[in-house]
């Protein structure tokens, strides 16, 4: 069985294989603090409850929080007695490598949504991930990731508010009736996700512009499925395009005698 760990920033995704299969998800909050045993504890207590069996014997790691890695690499080697392969690290192969400016260390999550998207969308994408940041990761023709654009998060820039702004309180992110809100929560919200609807169509608007192809603009993370709501920015949404990524880089090194 493959386990894949798509970890983000807020939250870290455990997907399980039965070789082609897939089984199922389970999500926990990102915490560096957390250490193999407790990973342990956790994951057997919920596979045990889905009726999987630990039979654990492949790990792939992408990881936006470079220290939690530590953890998890002693949970594959003590757990499941096999090296993990680390999205970003030399070791773990990509089908194509990143075209950007030398030196960049390129967030392994855009990696691997790149490889996902192309996988299932082929090339010239916008591939839109509302996660802690929203990213914004061109794939090209040939599924190499070219660059994009890195934004503050949905949640992030509502936090932000309520923190910064004595006045403002904690809002949910939600699609409001009007733009014109008449109350400082509707406010707030009509800022937020109308404001993003125009982040989102300008950005992609202007990622076009500068290319030199047609384009087409796939969305996942949390929150896309609330801005499919509001008008027609994307052609598809896809919330396991980070899975399948991970799931076709593992096979691609496979396939090349490396895992
Ligand atoms: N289904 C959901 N509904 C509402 N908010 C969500 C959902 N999933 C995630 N979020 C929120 O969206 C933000 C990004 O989440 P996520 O995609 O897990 O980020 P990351 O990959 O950066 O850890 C977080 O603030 C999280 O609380
Ligand atoms: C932009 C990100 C913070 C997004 O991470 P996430 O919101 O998924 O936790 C991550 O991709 C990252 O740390 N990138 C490094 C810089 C880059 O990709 O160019
Ligand atoms: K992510």
């Amino acid at each position: 069985m493959l386990l894949a760990i798509d970890c983000g920033n807020t939250n870290t995704v455990f997907s399980i294989w039965d070789g082609e299969r897939f089984l199922c998800t389970l999500r926990t909050s990102t915490e560096h603090q957390r250490t193999a045993d407790q990973y342990y504890v956790w994951l057997s207590t919920l596979l045990a409850h889905h009726r999987i069996p630990m039979e654990i014997d492949a790990v792939i790691i992408s990881s936006t929080v470079p220290r939690v890695v530590f953890n998890l690499r002693v949970l594959s080697d003590r757990y499941f007695n096999c090296r993990p392969l680390v999205v970003g690290k030399p070791e773990c192969l990509l089908p194509k490598l990143p075209r950007v400016d030398e030196g960049t260390q390129v967030g392994p999550d855009r990696l691997v949504n790149s490889a996902g998207a192309f996988d299932r969308y082929g090339g010239d994408l916008i591939v839109v991930d509302f996660g802690t940041a929203t990213t914004f990761d061109v794939v090209a023709q040939d599924g190499a990731y070219v660059g994009g654009v890195i934004a503050p998060g949905v949640n992030l820039s509502l936090q932000a508010l309520h923190e910064m702004a004595a006045a403002l309180p904690h809002v949910d992110v939600t699609k409001p009736q009007k733009v014109i809100g008449t109350n400082t929560v509707a406010c707030m919200q009509s800022g937020i996700f109308w404001g993003y609807v125009g982040l989102v169509r300008g950005v992609c608007d202007r990622i076009r512009g500068e290319y030199d192809r047609p384009m087409r603009i796939i969305s996942t993370g949390g929150l896309a499925p609330l801005f499919g709501q509001g008008d027609t920015l994307f052609d598809e949404f896809d919330e396991f395009i980070t899975i399948h990524g991970l799931r076709i880089i593992y096979d691609f090194n496979k396939a090349q005698g490396n895992v």
